[in-house]
C-alpha cells in the first residue's frame, strides 16, 4: 500500500505534467500568441484577476504592452483589433456563448446564459414583446415615480437629512456616497415594471428584500451584496471546466458569496411566485412571458425558467442601469462645464416652468436632445458597463478573426474597454467629450471637429449593448430610463464630486461597476422634490 506522501507527490506531478504537456504539445498552436507568466499554463492567472476587481485594467494594459492579439488563459486568446469584433460577436458569426455562461447558470440557463442557438431563438422571440417600443413606452410613468423619489432622496441627502428612520446611508458634512441610491433606484424600477412588486428601497433608504430558499421559506437580504459578492464567486468559478465548477459550487456553499448568489436566485424566485399569486391590475412587463397556454404560447414556460428569466431580468436591468447613472453623474461633476452646458441645452429644450414637474411627457423629446444622447453615449464610451471581453468559443472548423486562424473549441473575446480607448479610433480617448458625438451641423460642436473617420469609428466600434444575435435587449429600456434620470438630475442639481480631482474606482466582477462616489449636490433655485 503506497504511502499518503507517494500518493501526494505522484498526484503534484501529474498536475505539474498535464499543464506542461497542454502548454508543450499545444495542439491548437496557441503558443504563437504572447501570454502573461503563467497564463498560457493555468487557468487561475485569470482567476486571479477578477478575484482582485482589475481584470479590464490589467487585460489593457497587456495588449498596450504585448499587441492586439494576448493569450490570456490556456484556451482563451483576447484580441484588441477593432476587426476582431464583427468577427466575433456580429451577425453571420459562427462563433457562439462559451460554456462560461451555462457554468454561471442555476440548474435552467436564460436568454442570456444558453449556449444553444436554437434555444435562444426560442427564449428571444418570446422576450422580443416584453421589450418592445409600446411596452416600454407604457412603463414611462411608472419610471418618473421612482425618479420624482430618487430626486426626493438625493435631496434630503444633499440637506445631510435621512430619507426614513431605517435608512443606513448618512451624508458626511454634505458629502454622500450616490452609487447606492442609484442601485436601489434601478432595483425600485425593475421590480415595479416586471413584476409589480416594488422593493421600496427608496422609501426605507436600504436594499433589504425578500428571498426564497429551494424549501419555500423567506428570508431578507441585501439585494446590491447578493448580487455582488455571488457575481464575483460565479465569475471566477464559471472560469473553471463544467466538472470542476459544479464541484466548487457545492463545496463552497458556506462561503459568503457563494451564499449570496444563491440568495439572488431567491430573490428572483420570490417575484416569480408572488407575481403568479397576485395578478396586478395594470399589465406589467411579466405580462408579456408566456407563463400561460394561450393561443400563441400553447407551451408556456414553467416555473423553472419563468425564474430563470427573472433572474437575469434583475440582474442586466439593474446593474449595468445603476453603473451607467453613477458614472454619467461622475463625469459630469467632473465636468462642470459640460454639466452646465446640458442643463442649459435641456432648459431651452423643453422649456419647464417647475424642473421638478413630471418628465416623462417629455420623455420622446428627452430621447431626441442630441447634446444629452451624447453626453449618455460619450459615457458608455469612457466607461462601458459592460467592460469585459465576452467569451465566446469557436466551433468546428474553426474561425478566422482579425486575419488569425483559431481553431475550434477555443474561447476568444474582445475587451469593449480596451476598444473604446482606442488611442487609433478616438482622438483624445480617455477625456469624456461629449461634443465628439454630434453631427457637423449642430451648433454645440464648441469648435470640436470629429473626422469622418471617427465618426464611422463611434458608430462602429462604441457597443455598450454588443453585437448581433446576443446583444442587448434591453437596450430602448436602458436609454428611455437613463435620458429621463440625467435629464431629472441636472435639472433639479448641480453636482460636484466631494474631492474634486479623484478617479472613481471601478470594481469589476462581470459587470463593471463604481465602488463608491462622493458627491455634493446643490438643489437648484425653484426646485423642491420634497413633497
Ligand atoms: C445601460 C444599460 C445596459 C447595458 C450597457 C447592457 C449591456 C448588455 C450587453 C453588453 C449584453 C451582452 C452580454 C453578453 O453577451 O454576455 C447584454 C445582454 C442582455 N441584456 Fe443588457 N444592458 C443594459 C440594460 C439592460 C436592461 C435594462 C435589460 C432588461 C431589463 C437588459 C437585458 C439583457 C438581456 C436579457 C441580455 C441577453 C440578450 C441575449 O442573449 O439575447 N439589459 N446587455
Amino acid at each position: 500500500m503506497p504511502s499518503i506522501s507517494i500518493i501526494i507527490a505522484l498526484g503534484v506531478v501529474g498536475i505539474i505534467g498535464h499543464v506542461l504537456g497542454g502548454y508543450f504539445w499545444d495542439q491548437k498552436r496557441l503558443r504563437r500568441f504572447p501570454s502573461p507568466s503563467l497564463a498560457a499554463y493555468t487557468p487561475f492567472w485569470l482567476i486571479y484577476q477578477s478575484w482582485n476587481g482589475q481584470r479590464f485594467q490589467v487585460i489593457d494594459g497587456l495588449h498596450r504592452k504585448l499587441g492586439p492579439v494576448v493569450r490570456i488563459a490556456p484556451n482563451h486568446v483576447s484580441f484588441t483589433d477593432p476587426k476582431a469584433y464583427k468577427d466575433i460577436y456580429g451577425h453571420g458569426s459562427s462563433v457562439l456563448k462559451d460554456d462560461f455562461y451555462t457554468n454561471v447558470a442555476a440548474e435552467t440557463p436564460s436568454i442570456s446564459q444558453t449556449t444553444s442557438k436554437a434555444e435562444h431563438s426560442r427564449k428571444r422571440k418570446a422576450l422580443s414583446h416584453v421589450f418592445s417600443a409600446r411596452e416600454i413606452k407604457a412603463m414611462e410613468p411608472r419610471v418618473m415615480v421612482m425618479i420624482g423619489k430618487l430626486c426626493r432622496d438625493l435631496q434630503l441627502k444633499s440637506q445631510g437629512k435621512l430619507v426614513a428612520a431605517t435608512d443606513s446611508y448618512k451624508s458626511v458634512d454634505g458629502a454622500f456616497d450616490i452609487r447606492p441610491w442609484m442601485n436601489m433606484f434601478s432595483y425600485d424600477v425593475i421590480t415595479d415594471i416586471f413584476w409589480s412588486i416594488p422593493y421600496g428601497f427608496l422609501d426605507n433608504g436600504n436594499d433589504i428584500c425578500p428571498s426564497m430558499t429551494d424549501s419555500g421559506k423567506i428570508k431578507h437580504v441585501h439585494a446590491m451584496d447578493s448580487f455582488h459578492s455571488g457575481a464575483r464567486f460565479n465569475v471566477m468559478s464559471g472560469q473553471l471546466s463544467g466538472t470542476l465548477n459544479t464541484i466548487v459550487k457545492s463545496l463552497f456553499t458556506f462561503t459568503h458569496d457563494r451564499q449570496a448568489g444563491i440568495d439572488f436566485g431567491g430573490m428572483a424566485k420570490y417575484l416569480v411566485v408572488k407575481r403568479l399569486q397576485n395578478r396586478p391590475n395594470k399589465p406589467d412587463l411579466f405580462s408579456s412571458l408566456p407563463s400561460e397556454p394561450s393561443a400563441k404560447w400553447p407551451n408556456p414556460m414553467p416555473l423553472d425558467e419563468l425564474v430563470a428569466e427573472s433572474a437575469t431580468m434583475l440582474d442586466a436591468g439593474n446593474d449595468t442601469t445603476q453603473t451607467s447613472l453613477t458614472n454619467c453623474i461622475f463625469h459630469l461633476a467632473r465636468n462642470s462645464d459640460k454639466q452646465k452646458k446640458l442643463y442649459d441645452i435641456l432648459i431651452k429644450s423643453i422649456s419647464l416652468s417647475d424642473p421638478a414637474q413630471p418628465l416623462a411627457k417629455y420623455s420622446e423629446q428627452l430621447q431626441r436632445i442630441p447634446y444629452l444622447r451624447a453626453c449618455l453615449d460619450e459615457n458608455f464610451r469612457c466607461k462601458p458597463p459592460v467592460s469585459i471581453g465576452l467569451p465566446r468559443k469557436t466551433v468546428s472548423p474553426g474561425a478566422t478573426i482579425a486575419g488569425h486562424f483559431i481553431p475550434a473549441d477555443t474561447v476568444v473575446s474582445v475587451p469593449l474597454y480596451s476598444l473604446h480607448h482606442d488611442e487609433a479610433l478616438f482622438k483624445d480617448a480617455w477625456s469624456f467629450i461629449p461634443e465628439r458625438w454630434l453631427g457637423d451641423d449642430d451648433e454645440n460642436r464648441d469648435g470640436w471637429v470629429t473626422g469622418a473617420q471617427e465618426a464611422k469609428n463611434l458608430k462602429d466600434f462604441v457597443l455598450p449593448f454588443s453585437l448581433g444575435g446576443r446583444a442587448c435587449i434591453g437596450r430602448n429600456l436602458a436609454y428611455m430610463e437613463l435620458s429621463m434620470v440625467i435629464a431629472a438630475l441636472v435639472l433639479g442639481f448641480e453636482w460636484d464630486l466631494a474631492e474634486p480631482a479623484t478617479e472613481m474606482e471601478m470594481i469589476e466582477r462581470f459587470n463593471c461597476n463604481p465602488k463608491e462616489l462622493m458627491v455634493r449636490a446643490r438643489v437648484r433655485e425653484g426646485v423642491n422634490w420634497v413633497r
